[in-house]
């Protein structure tokens, strides 16, 4: 099982789309694949087309870690019904956010708490008959600072995906988010890995951004990855219809379709031997 965190510690610059985008992809290439909202602001189970009916918020499954059941409170996305009816195998499932994630928000948690999230899955994952050990992918959309809840997802993932855009500010955060996973990886997390950047909402037709892209190459070297994503005019407008973006109508969708797929399969692809992580 691959365990990947989407983080950014500045906030609005993709990560959820990104998630959305690579969550797409995991279901079209019919990959079992669970998304993890662990954003209080709750954007990726918005987008995923998810309502809870009885079921545990992740802050709540969070705090039963021991005992809360992952398959028992997991939803289906949405998404869901298109991929089944079109006789696809994928499962997207969704353990979704909490708006009030509580206690961990705190960016001071200690090394029991920092394991929740591993103890929710390796609960699952050990549980009989549990569907939640079959997961191939989890991806985990992390809220835009380096809180506690940001601390319990690095815990419990193989990889870090930061998400950035060409501009000044972001392109500073990155280096300090990757800072950031140095230090948290010495510390906490030795086997954790970063997966690599991916540049978002990039205009093509701009100077700043072709400068700030170069910037970027050079100062992260491979982990800038390719592709990139460009700026879409109708991004907001589609994703509020909460659909995968392989469903989008239209040239534009299908062309970020085809670079999330790439994006996946190079993520899928990475091994475990690369990423020093540049200061
Ligand atoms: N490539 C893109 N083209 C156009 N709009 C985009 C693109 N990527 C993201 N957006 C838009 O930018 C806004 C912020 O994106 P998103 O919510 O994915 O960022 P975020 O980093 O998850 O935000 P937050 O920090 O609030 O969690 C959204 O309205 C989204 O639709």
């Amino acid at each position: 099982m691959q365990v990947v965190s989407i983080s950014s510690l500045k906030g609005g610059v993709g990560k959820t789309s990104v998630t959305l985008g690579l969550a797409s992809a995991a279901l079209a290439a019919g990959i079992r694949t669970l998304v993890i909202d662990l954003d209080p602001h709750a954007d990726a189970t918005t987008g995923l087309g998810v309502r809870a009916d009885g079921q545990l918020d992740i802050g709540r499954m969070l705090k039963h870690a021991r005992k809360a059941r992952l398959a028992a409170n997991v939803l289906p996305s949405g998404w869901v019904e298109n991929a089944r009816a079109d006789g696809g195998t994928a499962v997207l499932d969704v353990a979704i956010g909490s708006a009030f994630a509580g206690i961990y928000d705190r960016p001071d948690l200690g090394r029991r708490d920092l394991r929740r999230l591993v103890t929710l899955l390796n609960n699952s994952a050990n549980s009989a008959g549990s569907s939640a050990g079959n997961y191939q992918l989890v991806l985990i959309d992390c809220p835009p600072s380096l809180n506690g809840l940001t601390r319990i997802a690095w815990t419990a993932s193989n990889r870090v995906l930061l998400v950035a855009e060409p501009a000044l500010f972001s392109v500073a955060g990155t280096q300090r988010t990757l800072r950031a996973l140095e230090l948290f990886r010495a510390e906490f997390a030795p086997a954790l890995t970063a997966a690599g950047i991916v540049a978002n909402r990039v205009r093509s037709g701009s100077n700043e951004h072709t400068y700030r892209l170069a910037e970027m190459k050079t100062m992260f070297g491979p982990l800038l990855l390719s592709p990139t994503i460009p700026e879409q005019a109708n991004w907001q407008q589609i994703q509020g219809a909460a659909h995968p973006i392989h469903q989008w109508p239209g040239e534009s969708a299908k062309n970020a379709s085809g670079l999330f797929d790439q994006l996946l399969s190079g993520l899928l692809a990475q091994g475990s031997v690369r990423n020093r992580v540049r200061r």
